[in-house]
């Protein structure tokens, strides 16, 4: 997969050197380039902001460094890439939709700051390729950065290879499947006694079907204390499919 990055701070991307991206990106199975925004400006000044028309605080990301940085890194290919602009108010991010990310070819990201990226270089954008406007959680932080950091990796660890073993990232919260849609419950390692406390026997049992039957119940009880929301899609879900094999 290739990620495109724009944003005016391509140092905040550093920790996509590191780790599991950091390795899938030298094994080639993610091609990640960062590109300053600042690089399609015009003044001596590398103006990227103006205040907004209308009024009101702050100011808005100028479009034309916006419009010839996205023909740039867009241009030239035969078919376009997935535009991903990380906003308040964008759409929720899901594990569900970073696993149909993950089965594009080439995502572009767009990092805004101030308040926001003039509303008309996702319309022209959108004229040339798919754009998603996405929003990572009901909560405003000061620029797209963080979002894009939280949606490549969450993107990322789902492709063949990066996490070396694809086992753990089907079980994962959230993912489709047995726990689907449940929290994860308590996880132990060794030693199996550490201060005071003993891991749970079951889990030294050897017993797969315990441990399954036991995990699942310690997912529903995590589930139910800290999102009991989750327990009621997951009843009515189940309901549905129930009142259909009838
Ligand atoms: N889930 C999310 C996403 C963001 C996000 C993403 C991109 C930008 C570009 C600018 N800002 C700040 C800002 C402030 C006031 C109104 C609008 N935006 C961003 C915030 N916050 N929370």
């Amino acid at each position: 997969m290739r990620i495109d990055i724009i944003t005016i701070f391509p140092d905040y991307f550093a920790p996509l050197e590191l780790s599991l991206i950091g390795k899938a990106r030298a094994a080639g199975i993610l091609d990640i380039r960062l590109h300053d925004l600042r690089s399609w400006t015009r003044d001596r000044h590398n103006t990227v902001d103006d205040t907004p028309y209308g009024g009101g605080p702050g100011m808005v990301m100028k479009p034309e460094p916006w419009g010839e940085a996205l023909d740039t890194v867009t241009g030239g290919a035969d078919a376009p890439p997935r535009l991903v602009l990380p906003t308040p108010s964008g759409t929720p991010f899901t594990q569900e939709r970073a696993k149909r990310l993950s089965e594009e070819p080439w995502l572009v990201f767009a990092c805004g700051r101030y308040e926001g990226i003039d509303a008309r270089v996702v319309a022209d954008a959108g004229r040339r390729m798919p754009v998603d406007e996405m929003s990572i959680g009901d909560y405003v932080l000061a620029g797209g950065e963080s979002a894009t950091t939280v949606i490549v990796e969450t993107v990322s660890r789902l492709l063949p290879g990066v996490l070396g073993n694809a086992e753990s990232a089907v079980q994962d919260s959230f993912a489709a499947g047995a726990m689907e849609n449940l929290l994860e419950g308590p996880v132990y390692t060794k030693p199996a006694h550490w201060r005071d406390q003993e891991v749970p026997p079951v889990l030294l049992s050897g017993d797969h079907g315990a441990v399954d039957r036991w995990r699942r119940h310690e997912a529903l009880r995590k589930t139910a204390r800290n999102r009991p929301e989750l327990l009621r899609e997951l009843a009515a879900r189940r309901l549905g499919e129930l009142e259909r094999s009838d």
